[in-house]
């Protein structure tokens, strides 16, 4: 990363520009060979691509009678055989019917499946079809999904429940995946404490280190856990130092102003500061940069900011570096339920829900304050320089499109 450190708040889109550009720069080309079983939240290297027919035969959409059209004059049909799913059928004897099942194969020579509500079983054995036959109706044909050698998913896709169903339909066992990130995560501050210890003076629950790894493990990151760090330059550097093996260095607090923000001292002592200062809020010191050769984003340490920066900014980054393409979220349209008066010359993010169709913040919109978020559903995006009238449309973030 080059330095920027020039005066002003550097634009959200323009912070994420170069990170996506840093990204793109240091991708993890690395691939693995893993289980399908194991592969949720992996990003496949390669291109998906289908090794057989689906579905690989025609077969019966309905339970009910196949037959060849040509073959049913309006009079009642034989029925010659049974076709259950799963079963391999005789070729259609000329003149008879099948007795045939959802998702059953087509027997030879069969073109038309009627199902049976609209079919009468005779006491004689004979099929009477009450309405009008169309060729090929109920037929689900060979292939109509996807053929031998299309491609299925792109390189760059991460597989969730659907990615994975679509490969176990296709028979695929394993598959080609990036490697996983390895990403260190540190929390620094002289206050913090893990949860189990007792509180001493002036102390608080470390609950950043919680978040970003139960994140980034849903994102299918391999976290080292860097564990606390004092509020000590020397320490800061030993510790950034000792991460030489790691993909990304991600720390929360010490990126401020303050006499104890040693993130950032570091990085510009001994390693490189490329972004710092977003109009972003909550989470305008967000820093990255590198240490000796490693990337480090630093997300600011109140809680509200390390998660709308980690969301906003780092996951996407983290995402791009694995080839996926389409890394930030969409959102959508709202009216606010709200009015905004003061225009800011930061972008904020609110944690907010929607309430009768409406953008509702979280009362208190502290960045100290995690609790916002447990509430909202999503961030309510206000531009930077803009007032809200009630009813005016913004855009909505849902958290459920950046926890993953
Ligand atoms: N004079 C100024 N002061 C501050 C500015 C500024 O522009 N001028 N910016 C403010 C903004 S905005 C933010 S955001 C914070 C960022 O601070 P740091 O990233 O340096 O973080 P710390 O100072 O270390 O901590 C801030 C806050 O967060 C709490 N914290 C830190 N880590 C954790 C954790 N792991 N779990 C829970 N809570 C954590 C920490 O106790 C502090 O309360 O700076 C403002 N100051
Ligand atoms: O940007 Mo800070 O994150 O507003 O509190
Ligand atoms: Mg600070």
């Amino acid at each position: 990363m080059s330095c920027c450190d020039k005066p002003g708040l550097m634009p959200v889109e323009a912070a994420l520009a170069r990170l996506l550009a840093q990204a793109e720069a240091s991708a993890i080309v690395e691939c693995e060979r893993v289980k399908l079983s194991d592969a949720a939240g992996r990003v496949l290297a390669e291109p998906l691509l289908a090794e057989l027919d689906l579905p690989p035969w025609d077969n019966s959409a309905m339970d009910g009678y196949a037959l060849r059209l040509v073959d049913w004059n309006g009079e009642p049909l034989v029925v010659s055989q049974r076709i259950q799913a799963g079963s391999a059928p005789q070729p259609l004897q000329p003149g008879t019917c099948a007795r045939i099942f959802t998702g059953a194969p087509l027997p030879a020579g069969a073109d038309t499946v009627e199902m049976q509500e609209n079919a009468v079983l005779g006491e004689d054995g004979r099929v009477a079809f009450s309405e009008p036959l169309k060729r090929g109706q109920n037929v689900r044909a060979r292939g109509q999904e996807t053929r031998v050698g299309d491609s299925v998913l792109p390189a760059g896709t991460r597989l969730g429940p659907i990615e994975l169903g679509l490969a176990a339909s296709l028979g695929c066992a394993e598959l080609n995946v990036r490697r996983r990130p390895r990403v260190a995560v540190l929390s620094t501050g002289d206050e913090l404490v893990e949860p189990g210890q007792p509180l001493g003076a002036g102390q608080i629950y470390n609950s950043n280190r919680r978040v970003l790894i139960a994140w980034l493990q849903r994102l299918g990151c391999e976290v080292v856990d860097g564990g606390i760090l004092l509020d000590d330059l020397e320490q800061t550097r030993a510790a950034l130092g000792a991460l030489s093996d790691v993909d990304l260095i991600l720390s929360t607090g010490g990126v401020s102003v303050g006499e104890a923000d040693f993130l950032g001292m570091a990085l510009r002592e001994e390693g490189e500061l490329a972004l710092w200062k977003l109009a972003i809020k909550p989470g305008k010191p967000l820093t990255c940069g590198q240490f000796r050769g490693v990337p480090v984003i630093g997300l600011p340490g109140n809680p509200a900011s390390t998660l709308v920066t980690f969301g906003l900014l780092a996951r996407p980054y983290l995402l791009r570096r694995l080839g996926v393409q389409r890394v930030e979220p969409l959102g959508f349209p709202m009216p606010a339920g709200f009015t905004w008066s003061k225009p800011g010359n930061r972008r904020e993010y609110l944690r907010a829900r929607l309430e009768n169709g409406r953008v509702v913040p979280y009362p208190n919109q502290s960045s100290g304050v995690l609790r916002s978020a447990a509430w909202a559903e999503g961030f309510a995006e206000v531009l930077e320089g803009t007032t809200l009238a009630e009813g005016d449309s913004l855009r909505f973030i849902p958290l459920s499109e950046i926890l993953g």
